[in-house]
Order: structure tokens, then sequence, then C-alpha cells
């Protein structure tokens, strides 16, 4: 009989790692190749991004301002850390449609994957960014600017440029996109695009030479009453496949009879983060269930299937007990008296104390829970979000969430209602 590490280990092995990202090319044409532009002088310029030399190049780049990015709540420009230059949307137009490139279906197909499929996706142009020799951008994430953001897409067009990698990071590994390299392999003009998750952190190397030339959209999820466009994509097989073994893996698990025999959490920490302020209140934070990314989306799935009862929580440490806390709402502690009692702060928010399965100390008053993937513990009361990105903003910064299943006792796994809140009101 295999042990619980086992099982244990074969459901970690099952929560595969979805893509983080997708990518393609797009032939341009004379319609979607043209930027009009506001000069300095406030006079319009005109280029194509399909044939421009190095002057018209030129004359985009001086008509651009120096590129900001977001420290805290503050946009700040220092060339140590950003060197690029930008064009707000109110000063250029271009007839780039991501609907008739395919670029919006395929998004929808490769990144909401699974369950999410007929999910609207709403691309709001960002900002049109020239990097012209030695400009680059260090390592970030998107700034959030909402909580139904969930991507960035750039477009990188073929204008003559050398360098300028986007490189992608995420859980110890590295992804490079390099357009100019891709872009040069097309006798014709194209265009390379990239989309991926905004909380995934990325960096674009330094241009060598010539004029890398992007647009940048914001991806969001759209409201549930706008119709989809093109619904032509469906599940893919690779997410069918996966949840199977995924499940077949929890489901060994909920049979072990050693595996909290009388009932508790099981717990995973998620892959990904999502926007967190703003999500005022338990809805707030759970609503983030339907638009969960890649392998956090793939668990859902699975846990569904199986009837489990799923809540997305904070996780901090108990500073009474030797335990966790597990607050089923986005936290802010700001401008909250801390004192010893901060637990107190909690108690009407649904919070829960957890054991761990294996810990020596244990409570008849709190349930046990067992991690599957470990989860990102704050320190009790520091304010768990952190705010930096491409761009400063107050309301919308990421937020690590864990995943809990609550499991009735054997025989009885999904039995379990929507999970209860002991603890604090004793
Ligand atoms: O130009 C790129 O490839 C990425 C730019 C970027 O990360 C940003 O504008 O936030
Ligand atoms: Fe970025």
């Amino acid at each position: 009989m295999s042990t619980i590490k086992d099982k244990i280990e074969a459901v970690k092995a099952a929560i595969v790692k979805r893509p983080l990202y997708c990518n393609g090319v797009v032939r341009l044409d004379a319609k979607s190749s043209k930027i009009f532009y506001e000069k300095e002088d406030h006079t319009a310029g005109v280029l194509s991004v399909a044939s421009a030399n190095a002057t018209q190049l030129e004359d985009l780049n001086k008509s651009c301002l120096p590129a900001t990015f977001g420290l805290s709540s503050k946009d700040v420009y220092d060339e140590s850390y950003r060197k690029a230059r930008k064009m707000d949307v109110e000063n250029f137009a271009i007839n780039f449609d991501l609907h008739a490139f395919g670029i919006i279906d395929a998004i929808r197909k490769e990144l909401l994957e699974g369950p999410n499929p007929e999910k609207v996706i709403k691309a709001e142009l960002y900002k049109l960014n020239v990097y012209d020799e030695g400009s680059f951008f260090k390592a970030h994430k998107d700034t959030p600017r909402s909580e139904n953001m969930f991507g960035s897409l750039v477009i990188s067009f073929p204008t003559p440029h050398q360098g300028g990698k986007l490189l992608l990071r995420h859980d110890g590994e590295e992804w490079a996109f390099d357009s100019a390299d891709i872009l040069s392999k097309y006798e014709a003009p194209f265009a390379a695009w990239i989309a991926f998750y905004s909380d995934v952190e990325h960096e674009v190397t330094p241009v060598v030479s010539g004029h890398r030339v992007t647009l940048t959209y914001n991806l969001f999820y759209g409201e549930e009453n706008e119709i989809p466009r093109d619904l032509g994509t469906l599940q893919d097989s690779s997410f069918a496949t996966q949840s199977f073994i995924l499940q077949t893996a929890i489901a060994s698990l909920l049979q072990d009879d050693r595996v909290l025999p009388k009932g508790g959490y099981l717990g995973f920490g998620l892959r990904f983060m999502y926007p967190a302020f703003g999500r005022k209140g338990t809805s707030g934070l759970q609503n983030v269930l339907t638009q969960l990314k890649g392998s956090d989306a793939l668990l859902k799935h699975v846990c569904d299937t199986l009837s489990l009862s799923i809540t997305l929580e904070v996780v901090l440490k108990s500073s009474e007990e030797p335990c966790l806390v597990l607050v089923p709402e986005a936290l802010d502690f700001s401008g909250t008296e801390v004192d010893s009692s901060w637990e107190w702060f909690l108690s009407d928010k649904g919070a829960k104390k957890v054991y761990d399965w294996e810990s020596p100390h244990t409570s008849w008053r709190y349930e046990t829970i067992m991690w599957i993937t470990p989860p990102t513990v704050f320190p009790t009361y520091d304010s768990p979000y952190v705010a930096y990105g491409n761009e400063a903003v107050l309301s919308h910064v990421y937020g690590d969430i864990c995943l809990v299943a609550r499991l009735g006792p054997i025989n009885r796994r999904e039995t379990a209602g929507r999970p209860a809140s002991p603890g604090y009101s004793m």
C-alpha cells in the first residue's frame, strides 16, 4: 500500500503546469501597418511599421515621451530600471484588429483553456512603445488595472532592430520571446504577438540596434452579458487528460482512511497571483474562483467534478497558537491599529484556525489541514499585498491566495458544506 506521502506526491505531480503564455505571428497589410500619430508640434505624422526607415522611426521616437513605471503608488522615471519611450492612446491610431487576426480566439483557447473557453475577452490598447538602441525594461509584473484583468498582450512590429528580447519567468523557469529573430525569418511583413498572465515576471533585454516598436494591451474578462465573438474553440484534449489524472490522484487520497479520517481541509498553494484589492468582502475574493489561470483552473475543475466544497483563502500565521489562520477575504490592514489582539479583527470575516495534519500540537476546537502544495503564508498582520508593476495604481495589486477543499469524514468526503468558521466566536 502506498504511503500518504506517496499519494500527496501523486496529486502534486498531477497538478501539471499549464502554459502561462501563448504567441504567434500575423501577416501585416497596408491597412494594419499604418500608425498615425501626433508630433511634438501637434502636427500629424504617419508611418508604416512594415516599411519605415530609420529616419521615420526616429521621428516617431522623438514624438514619444520617456516611459515611467510604477513603484508602490508612484509612477517614477528611472533610466536604470526602464529606458524606453511611450505614446499614450490619445496620441496615436492604428487599424490593428485583434479579432480579425484571430489573436483573441487564440488567447481564449490557449490561455483560458479548460472550463473557461467561452469567456469573453476584452483587450484594451494601452501604449505604443519605442525601444531604441540601449533601451530595456527590467523585471516587473504588470499592474492589474482592475480585478478583471488577467493578462497582457504585446505586439512587436517588423521595424529593423536587434536585441530587445522579452523574457518571462515563473517558478524558476524562463522563456524567451525574441521577436526580432522570429520576424527576421519572414520576407513579407509580419508582426509577432505574445500574451501572458500579467502576474508573470517579465523583462525586456537591451535593444542592441534599431527601433523595437510595440503595442501593449491589457486583457480583461468581459462582462457576463457580453456576447462572445467567434465561439469556435472548445475544450482542448490535453486539459481533459490532465484533469482525469489529477482527479484519480485526489480520489485516491480521499478514499484513504488515514487521510483526515474525521474530515478537515486539503490545501493547495496557487501557482498564480490574482488582483486582490477592490475585492470587497468574502464574495469579492470568492469571485476569483471563476477567473483562475492555468493549472489553478485545472485544480478547481477537478474539485468541482469531485463535488468538493472549495474556497479561496488568505493564509496568515496565528500570533496566538502554533497554527495558521485562513481568511476567506482580501485583507487590507493599512490603517488598522496593530496590537496583540489583532486576530479579533478577523472574527467577523469568517476566519478559521487550522492545524497542520502532522503538527504535534492540535486542538479539539480547530480543524486539520493537509497541504498538498505549500501556501504562501503571510507573517501575522503585515499587509499581504505588495504593489509593484508597470504603472502605479492604488486600488489593485496582486495577492497570494490558496485554495482549500473542505472534506467530510471518510466515506462522506463531499458532504462537508461551505467551510465553517470555528475559533473566533468562542
Ligand atoms: O515590450 C515588451 O515586450 C513588454 C513591455 C512591458 O513589459 C510593459 O510595457 O509593461
Ligand atoms: Fe510589462
